[in-house]
């Protein structure tokens, strides 16, 4: 039973209301948006290319490692953990019979930073594509954050994407070889989060940092473009986010598309942001999360869960209605 309130607080009308049925959150409207998971630009779009994945060796950062060896591109890899990079590595060139390289490297150390850029250099060179993937998150009410914790997720990044892009945008001047750059924030960089404080304000902070060198550097040949991807199912951010898989239902209920979003579709965005189909789009932050960031926005989308015979009711109440 549910009741239709006046805004004085008082009830209007008493009317069954019944619970919507409820929606497991693979089922009604994912039928209509089955995920495509293979490459989607033409093969050897990346061909004589480098690209530089930070945190490549897991989740989303592996598979756009996966998507532009597809392609041709050759790839350097790189983040704290050798062993799990070494492993994706060799995984992936050999099934795509493109190089591979593994570097460690601590985005949140500035001479690290150059000592890997060093050996990406001796071994290939400077890349042609650039992807600030690595980052650090996890919930925790902010006043239970100590200064430490803030620090660890914002230094990872926000000063890591600016170390890394810092480092190789100044050597790519220096060289006079142009190229794309790309960050991966996350759609509450735009609204802010509880709960997720320090990268709620480091995921802003790359978006400014960006859209600034988009417009700086483009006289280099520098592209830089940004994605904010909604849920999508990675060890690394499920097993910080959503510890228990309490939320992920609800999560799931309020993205329009039905589902959560796939690594290998994020992967293909990515790929067409970094290659020469996407030439002339610099400074985009693209949204790609199946409808989550306006579903939660909108004032009225809860109305969603009204029913057809609802409607007729509600609908004879407004017009019912006499006079302001
Ligand atoms: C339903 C919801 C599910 C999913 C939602 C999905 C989508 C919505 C949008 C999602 C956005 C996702 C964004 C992401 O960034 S996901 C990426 C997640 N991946 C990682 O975080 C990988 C790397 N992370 C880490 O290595 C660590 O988590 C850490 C803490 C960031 C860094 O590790 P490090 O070894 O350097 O640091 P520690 O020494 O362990 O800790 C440093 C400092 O932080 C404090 N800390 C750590 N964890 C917590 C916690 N859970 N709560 C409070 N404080 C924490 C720790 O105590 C240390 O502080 P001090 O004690 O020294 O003061
Ligand atoms: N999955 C999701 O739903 C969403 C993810 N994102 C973003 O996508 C990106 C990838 O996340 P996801 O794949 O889910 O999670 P992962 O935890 O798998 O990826 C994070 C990567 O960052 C690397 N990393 C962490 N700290 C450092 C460091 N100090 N130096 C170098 N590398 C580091 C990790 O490697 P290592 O431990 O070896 O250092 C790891 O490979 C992140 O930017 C995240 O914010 C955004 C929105 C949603």
């Amino acid at each position: 039973m549910a009741a239709v309130m006046l805004s004085s607080g008082r009830k209007l009308l008493q009317t069954r209301f019944p619970r919507p049925p409820v929606r497991s959150g693979s089922a009604r409207p994912s039928g209509f948006f089955a995920p495509s998971e293979g490459a989607m630009l033409p093969a050897g779009s990346f061909r004589d290319r480098l690209a530089f994945i930070t945190g490549g060796g897991t989740g989303l950062g592996r598979a756009m490692t996966m998507v532009l060896s597809q392609l041709g591109a050759r790839c350097v890899i790189a983040s704290r953990k050798l062993d799990v990079l070494q492993e994706t590595a060799g995984e992936i060139s050999s099934q795509t019979g493109n190089q591979v390289h593994a570097l460690q490297c601590d985005v949140r150390d500035p001479q690290a930073v150059a000592r890997c850029v060093d050996q990406m250099v001796a071994l290939s060179g400077l890349p042609d594509v650039i992807i600030n993937n690595a980052a650090g998150n996890f919930i925790c009410p902010t006043e239970r954050l100590t200064p430490n914790g803030w620090r660890s997720v914002t230094d990872i990044v926000l000063n890591g994407t600016a170390f890394v892009t810092l480092e190789l945008g100044k050597r790519l001047i220096q060289a006079q070889k142009g190229a794309s750059f790309l960050a991966i924030t996350t759609i509450y960089a735009e609204s802010g989060s509880g709960f997720v404080v320090p990268s709620a304000a480091a995921k802003a902070g790359v978006e400014a940092l960006y859209k600034s060198l988009a417009a700086e550097w483009g006289r280099y040949g520098h592209r830089f473009n940004i994605i904010q991807p909604g849920p999508i199912r990675t060890k690394g951010a499920f097993s910080r986010l959503d510890p228990t898989g309490t939320f992920e239902k609800s999560m799931i209920d309020r993205i329009p598309t039905g589902r959560l979003g796939k690594p290998a579709e994020l992967a293909n965005l990515a790929a067409y942001l970094s290659s020469d189909f996407a030439s002339w789009m610099s400074g985009a932050v693209i949204r790609f999360d199946g409808g989550e960031y306006v579903s939660m926005a909108g004032e009225f989308n809860e109305l969603r869960k009204v029913t057809p015979d609802q409607w007729k009711m509600l609908e004879a109440m407004i017009k019912g209605t006499k006079g302001s």
